[in-house]
């Protein structure tokens, strides 16, 4: 008799090592745990196999289900609007956000001390959000924080769909990876942010939308917005970077003659009424106004400049001429991304290039002499990338400079500048700035010691006596509305009285400082060491008079030595190409070569020996041996 003890085909231990081999598949250790469970605590998880597989089945299945349905929702019962990192916009939605309850309480956020997209075009160099703080009672820490000089921290809802409300209606935010452009950014633009909402209309999210971008801009209202033509840093071409949003500089604090002023707001304000532009159109007279500002360095030229941005509200695209980004195809560039209504600073335009002649640099002394090239004569220098002056003539008259743009040229030289550069219609009104005579310089001692409301006053009657009473102190702590108000007009009392003599030493300090010497910013400069003290500023006068001009000699003494030394280097490279040339002519034949070796003798011995012996190797050269 054969006894077969092997499990028979379809017996239940096959059965449950099959389910097991199935279910190992799906829930790996699965057979190990069951065995452990019915050993340690006798229970047969066999038995709720079935059970677990519907589980998971279903599970699976409610979630194909839910995708599938919610992709039906979405694509059919929803509207939804998604943001880059490289649109502006990305920023204003960020800092709207973060204003946000649903942020605030949000259990998975991201912190970060600038919510600006790192997209670098998008960049803000100076965080000028930290400059608005909102006005939260749950925010005291954070005040704590800023007063500590560090960064505000703030929260946006991190990676995911969150809820929130807007208007009591339902809305959606998503922050997710931009999965369209992984290639090209760096990880920190890797984002985008889709907002949807219930139902057909987005006109839910573009009010959304409007509300985040007012926001945006009424922090930005009070303040210049300063955009300078920039690289990516990656090679790529140049484009305009807002740098920063400075709070607007009152047209009253540049000192400049007021009717000159005057004029000039005037004639932009004229300029950029609507019906000018109408005007203009009619006439056929491009839509153009440009300003020059003249003047040694340091004189108020760019604080004229930001101050006319701001009392017009127009942003600021400031381009440096003299930068060696700015080649032709770059400004031309920016010029065409420029925005309609704005302000154009060109600075340097007496940069290298522009000036009379572009071989103007590699000019000899006697040619210096000689009268400058014709504009028409540059448009024949070959184009090496620089900017040229045909060039930019070519850009200023373009389309581009026609929209109602204010373009506004500075320069410490005017005597370099092409006369084609400054004719009227490119130039339409110039401004010269001066070194400061004693108006102006009482005006800048006045400006920066004059009391505003709230602040503390500066002492005037001597280094030792005590300053009077501040008007911020003690004030908060008066609850009396009486006494706060007795208060007030002490403080306004006192304020008046040291305004008064404020006005009274700056015409001493006035008296001190040289007419026509000094520029405002030098005298800024002397000021700003004893901002606190007016005193002290008078008193260090006749020292900072010797020592600037001191410094100022010792600098002009090492220009003019620079300037000899290249004088000398243009001088020998002349000779050398003049020797060069007469021994060509002599021997009929390419000399280049063998001319070489002896002109590196010549540099040689001219470093070594001077003018002694620079005369004995070209004793034709016209120096003297003396
Ligand atoms: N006329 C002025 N009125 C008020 N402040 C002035 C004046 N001139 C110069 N300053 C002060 O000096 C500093 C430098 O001025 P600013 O940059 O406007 O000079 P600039 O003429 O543009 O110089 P640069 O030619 O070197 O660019 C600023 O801080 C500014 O406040």
């Amino acid at each position: 008799m054969e006894v077969n003890d092997a499990p028979s085909q379809g017996s239940p231990n096959t059965t449950s090592q099959q389910q097991f081999a199935v279910l190992d598949m799906f829930i790996p250790g699965f057979s190990l745990v069951s065995s452990l469970a019915q050993a340690y605590l006798g229970i047969d998880l066999n038995l709720y196999i079935p059970m677990l597989m519907v589980l998971v089945s279903t599970s699976f299945a409610w979630s194909y289900i839910s995708s599938m349905l919610y992709g039906l929702i979405e694509s059919h019962l929803m509207s939804s609007v998604r943001i880059r990192t490289d649109d502006e916009i990305f920023n204003m939605i960020m800092a709207w956000v973060a204003t946000q309850n649903f942020s605030r309480k949000s259990r998975r956020f991201i912190a970060n001390t600038n919510l600006n997209s790192r997209a670098w075009s998008m960049w803000r160099f100076f965080n000028d959000e930290d400059e608005d703080e909102d006005e939260d009672e749950e925010q005291d820490w954070r005040k704590k924080e800023t007063s500590k000089n560090k960064k505000q921290l703030r929260y946006t809802p991190s990676y995911g769909t969150h809820l929130f409300f807007f208007r009591h209606r339902p809305l959606l935010f998503e922050r997710c990876e931009n999965r369209e452009q992984m290639g090209s950014l760096m990880i920190s633009e890797k984002e985008e942010i889709i907002i949807s909402c219930f139902g057909r209309s987005a006109d839910l999210i573009k009010e959304l939308l409007h509300e985040a971008r007012e926001q945006h801009m009424a922090k930005d209202e009070q303040k210049t917005l300063i955009y300078r033509g920039g690289s990516d840093g990656q090679g790529g071409d140049l484009t305009w970077k807002r740098c920063m949003a400075r709070s607007t500089r009152p047209f009253s604090t540049v000192i400049l003659n007021e009717k000159v002023k005057q004029e000039l707001v005037d004639d932009v304000a004229d300029y950029l009424a609507p019906k000018t532009r109408k005007w203009y159109a009619n006439r056929g007279i491009p839509y153009r106004r440009g300003y020059l500002l003249h003047g040694p360095p340091g004189t108020g030229k760019s604080s004229l400049s930001l101050a006319l941005a701001g009392y017009f509200r127009m942003k600021i695209y400031i381009l440096s001429l003299s930068s060696p980004m700015a080649t032709e195809d770059n400004v031309s560039q920016l010029f065409a991304s420029l925005p309609m209504r704005c302000v154009v600073l060109l600075e340097d335009i007496d940069s290298a290039g522009l000036t009379h002649t572009r071989e103007g640099e590699s000019r000899s002394k006697d040619d210096a002499a000689s009268p400058p090239a014709p504009a028409a004569e540059n448009k024949a220098v070959p184009h090496t990338g620089r900017l040229s002056l045909s060039g930019l003539l070519n850009i200023l008259d373009g389309v581009a400079s026609q929209e109602g743009r204010v373009l506004i040229m500075t320069t410490n030289h005017i005597e370099k500048l092409d006369k084609a550069l400054i004719r009227p219609g490119r130039v339409d009104m110039t401004v010269e700035f001066g070194r400061a005579d004693p108006g102006m310089t009482a005006s800048i001692f006045r400006a920066m010691y004059t009391p505003f409301e709230g602040e503390e006053t500066p002492s005037t009657s001597g280094p030792n006596s005590p300053a009077p009473s501040p008007a911020k102190k003690g004030t908060k702590a008066l609850k009396d509305t009486a006494l706060a108000e007795k208060q007030k007009l002490r403080d306004d009392e006192a304020r008046n009285r040291a305004t008064e003599r404020i006005v009274d030493l700056s015409h001493q300090f006035a008296a001190k400082i040289p007419s026509g010497e000094f520029s405002p910013a030098e005298i800024q400069g002397l000021l700003l060491r004893h901002k606190r003290s007016p005193l002290a500023a008078i008193d260090a006068v006749d020292s900072w008079i010797t020592s600037t001009r001191k410094d100022k000699m010792e600098r002009e003494a090492r220009e003019a030595e620079e300037k000899e030394k290249a004088r000398k280097k243009a001088e020998r490279e002349k000779r050398r190409k003049a020797k060069q040339k007469a021994k060509k002519k002599a021997k009929g034949e390419d000399v280049s070569s063998s001319g070489s070796g002896s002109d590196l003798e010549i540099e040689a011995q001219e470093q070594a020996g001077g003018k002694d012996t620079r005369s004995k190797a070209t004793p034709d050269s016209g120096y003297g041996t003396s």
